[in-house]
């Protein structure tokens, strides 16, 4: 088709949300070609092992293909092959939680790439290296977008960056920033049930991390916060916040992931305790506050009242309140679900028709 567009995108990571995301794309795929000239081609899949080539894209048995014919792979032979085959406007996808992933960054940068990423590591690593991925893409003229780090699918790092942007003095952000604690915590508080079993349903459904410690420990919400602070200019580090982990110490650093899940009722005598000391009508919230006049970023669990703004969320519900000089008396609030492999999988998209429309 004339004058029509292809991106070529890579996808690292096809669990949850990676796999949401191809599923996605297909469906769109005659849409896109139709009403934007747009077409999307996908020549690589990987998991954390394996690698899927076609250079004229997957097709919708892509999962068959992938366990018949992927193979182990370097990362440099996936450079290798977009160049064998001239394909144009790459991008790479991190749908994976990987610190290792990360490494890739800036040498698939140097060779063309793009980067989305619903990946929150390498935005919360040390800010020298916030700095240096940020000068290579200055550097090579590509874009990094990752609007899935906060939120999955929710508009709040564009609404923070532009409010920055436009001049505006944000004062505190504060919220539920957790969709899988949120989900978590009105499971455990309305019904009688144990938490291990509320955290198992919360795994089972894609809310939490790979790891539900990053959860539970605070480091995904210590890491939105981080990633909303250096959108404002603050140069915090992840030290720099203070956390309440709900992980008991027992559990904590040297067991193994699969130990951590056999040992999950663990969690359920401690919360039953929390529980019941709670005032009637009162509800545990999981919240992250960002204060940017006391320059403090702090994340803990605290008992609200159940028809409170934090109270009365639903679901895997996450809520943003945003205060600044336009917003004091009545915050900008950005409220929906803040975890699921649907609503994270269209933030990726949308941050794919974004970087589209800034390419010629
Ligand atoms: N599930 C959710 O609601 C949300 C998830 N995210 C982020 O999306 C990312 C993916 O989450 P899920 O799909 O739920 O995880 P998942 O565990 O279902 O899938 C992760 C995938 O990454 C692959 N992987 C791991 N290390 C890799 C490596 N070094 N290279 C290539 N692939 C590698 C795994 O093999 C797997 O296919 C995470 O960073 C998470 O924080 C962000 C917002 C919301
Ligand atoms: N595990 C995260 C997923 C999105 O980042 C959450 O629970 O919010």
């Amino acid at each position: 088709m004339s004058n029509s567009k292809t991106l070529n995108i890579i996808i690292f990571g096809i669990g949850n949300v990676g796999s949401t995301l191809i599923h996605q794309i297909n469906l769109a795929k005659p849409k896109l070609q139709a009403q934007q000239n747009l077409i999307i081609n996908i020549p690589v899949v990987t998991n954390s092992k394996l690698a899927f080539f076609n250079e004229f894209g997957i097709s919708n048995t892509w999962e068959c293909d992938f366990d018949t014919f992927s193979v182990p792979y370097k990362i440099e032979e996936i450079i290798a092959f977009v160049n064998k085959y001239d394909l144009k406007n790459l991008v790479a996808i991190d749908a994976t939680a990987s610190k290792d992933f990360v490494e890739n960054y800036i040498p698939l940068i140097q060779n063309g790439f793009h980067i989305i990423s619903a990946n929150k590591v390498a935005n919360t690593l040390s800010y020298e290296f916030y700095n240096q991925l940020r000068l290579t893409l200055k550097k090579c003229n590509k874009s990094f977008l990752y609007e899935t780090n906060v939120g999955a699918g929710l508009p709040i790092i564009e609404t923070v960056k532009r409010l920055y942007d436009s001049g505006e003095q944000i004062q505190k952000i504060r919220g539920v920033f957790s969709g899988s604690l949120s989900y978590i915590f009105n499971e455990f508080s309305s019904n009688d049930v144990p938490f291990s079993k509320v955290l198992n349903q919360a795994t089972t459904i894609g809310l939490t991390e790979p790891d539900a410690r990053e959860d539970l420990s605070g480091n995904d919400v210590a890491r939105k916060l981080l990633i909303l602070a250096r959108e404002l200019n603050l140069k915090a580090e992840i030290n720099d916040v203070s956390i309440e982990s709900l992980v008991p110490k027992q559990l904590n650093g040297k067991t193994t992931l699969h130990q951590f899940k056999t040992r999950s009722k663990e969690f359920d005598a401690p919360f039953l305790e929390i529980k019941n000391k709670q005032k009637k009508g009162d509800v545990l919230r999981y919240v992250g506050e960002l204060n940017v006049e006391k320059n403090t970023l702090e994340v803990k669990l605290v008992s609200e009242d159940k028809n409170s703004s934090i109270g009365q969320l639903k679901g895997a519900n996450s809520v943003f309140e945003i205060y600044s000089d336009s917003y004091q008396e009545s915050p900008l609030v950005i409220q929906g679900a803040g975890a699921g492999k649907d609503v994270t999988a269209r933030g990726l998209f949308s941050d794919i028709i974004k970087l589209s429309n800034s390419l010629n």
